[in-house]
């Protein structure tokens, strides 16, 4: 039995990043980029009036000074000519500022008559003028490593991208296996109930920026199990999910080997998910999760969200921890690393009284997974313990 971040590092080191493709800006959200973007232009490409108002020359901007208004520069319409002394040119929010003028007076600090102004109020703020390249210049590039966000995306934009070299989404083949599986909402026969973490782990692999493909529940015996894997053939990543363990009908890890899987590791000293395995299975990396519906999850956060990072490309380690103190005492800890459903309140954390690994029920309600380091001493409230959080209740 390996540890937890032994396991997460063999894992890691199974996984590189996708290939490349180029998209469409808009189809680039949540996706990572694999090239910079350089800027074309200066942005803005001139300087700019940050206000409405009258552009003049700064020294002559002062309580009582009065300007002719000679012509007027808009958005897109910049003004031709230049500004001398004693003269103004109306401007608009985002126009050019005319040649000669370096400051704008907002037209509330104003009284107009005719083509004549007189500046009303003291100059004290400005001088809402947005120099030329003061977001950023030609030749930036914009190179984030995360998922595009709305704020990336709005930059990559304004940086003229129309399209954008992104890593490919990795391919996930997700394969339940059991003879007791049938999917959500078909008849079953007394024993069987329905596949329940494979639509959990699908929806974390979408989140995550992967493409998940369910394939249909491999009936518990070699063959059928090796045509699963035949059908996973292309996926980058193939995740099995039960028939890890140690029983008569628990074959993954034969069939694996007979499809030739190279093994990485099998079993981790966590709870739960002990008997997960990984390994390379062709040009596939494999993760094989043990069936429990909650501790196929538990290692879908632990393991597999940081092996779709490092197949995006993006920096890929141990998925992230907070801290937080205990609201309730705990006992010692045994060999395993445990990691423990629970709620976050502002008296701390505290596991739920229930943690079997086949309560869904228990997951859903949970906003945290507390962790428990091998041999944890036990602890008192108030002590500070690490967790991982699960994005609220229904994100575990
Ligand atoms: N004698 C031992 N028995 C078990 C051990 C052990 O060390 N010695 N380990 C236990 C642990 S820990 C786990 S975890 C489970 C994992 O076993 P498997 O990976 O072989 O999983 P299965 O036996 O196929 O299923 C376990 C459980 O989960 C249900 N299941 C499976 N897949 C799904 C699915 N896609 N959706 C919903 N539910 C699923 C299955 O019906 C079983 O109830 O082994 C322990 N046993
Ligand atoms: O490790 Mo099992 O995953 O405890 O339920």
């Amino acid at each position: 039995m390996i540890s937890v971040s032994d396991a997460l590092e063999k894992i890691l080191a199974l996984v590189a990043p996708t290939g490349t493709e180029s998209v469409p800006l808009r189809e680039a959200r949540g996706r990572v980029m694999a090239a910079p973007h350089v800027a074309a232009y200066d942005q803005p490409p001139f300087s700019a009036s940050a206000m409405d108002g009258y552009a003049v020359i700064g020294s002559e901007a002062r309580e009582g000074a009065r300007f002719r208004a000679i012509g007027e520069s808009a958005a897109g319409h910049g003004h031709a000519g230049a500004v001398a002394a004693g003269e103004a040119v109306r401007i608009f929010t985002g126009a050019p500022m005319p040649r000669g003028a370096d400051r704008v007076i907002i037209q509330e600090d104003v009284a107009r008559d005719g083509d004549i102004i007189t500046v009303t109020a003291p100059q004290e703020s400005g001088p809402h003028v947005r120099p030329a390249a003061a977001d950023f210049a030609k030749g930036a590039e914009a190179f984030p490593r995360r998922r595009l966000g709305p704020a990336d995306l709005a930059l990559l934009a304004a940086m003229d991208a129309d399209r954008l070299v992104l890593h490919r989404r990795p391919e996930v083949a997700l394969i339940a296996t059991g003879d007791e599986l049938v999917m959500p909402g078909t008849s079953r026969r007394p024993g069987q109930i329905a596949a329940s973490n494979s639509f959990g782990l699908a929806a974390m692999v979408e989140a995550a920026g992967g493409i998940a493909r369910l394939l249909p529940i491999a009936r518990d015996d070699i063959d059928a199990l090796a045509q699963s894997f035949e059908l996973a053939r292309g996926a980058d990543l193939i995740v099995t999910i039960g028939g890890a363990s140690v029983g008569d009908h628990d074959l993954v890890g034969r069939a694996a080997a007979l499809g030739g899987m190279e093994q990485a590791f099998y079993k981790v000293a966590m709870r739960p998910g002990k008997p997960l395995m990984a390994g390379r299975l062709g040009t596939a990396a494999m993760i094989g999760l043990p069936g429990n519906p909650v501790s196929a999850m538990v290692c879908g956060h632990v393991f597999l969200r940081p092996a779709l990072d490092a197949l995006l490309g993006l920096p890929a380690g141990p998925a992230p921890r907070r801290t937080a103190p205990l609201a309730c005492d705990l006992p010692a800890n045994g060999p395993r690393e445990h990691y423990l459903r629970a709620r976050l309140g502002i008296d701390g954390i505290t596991p739920f009284p229930t943690q079997d690994s086949s309560l869904l029920s228990v997951l859903a309600e949970a906003d945290a997974l507390l962790v428990r380091p091998v041999g944890d001493p036990a602890r008192r409230v108030g002590e500070t313990v690490d967790y991982l959080p699960l994005g609220g209740p229904g994100g575990g």
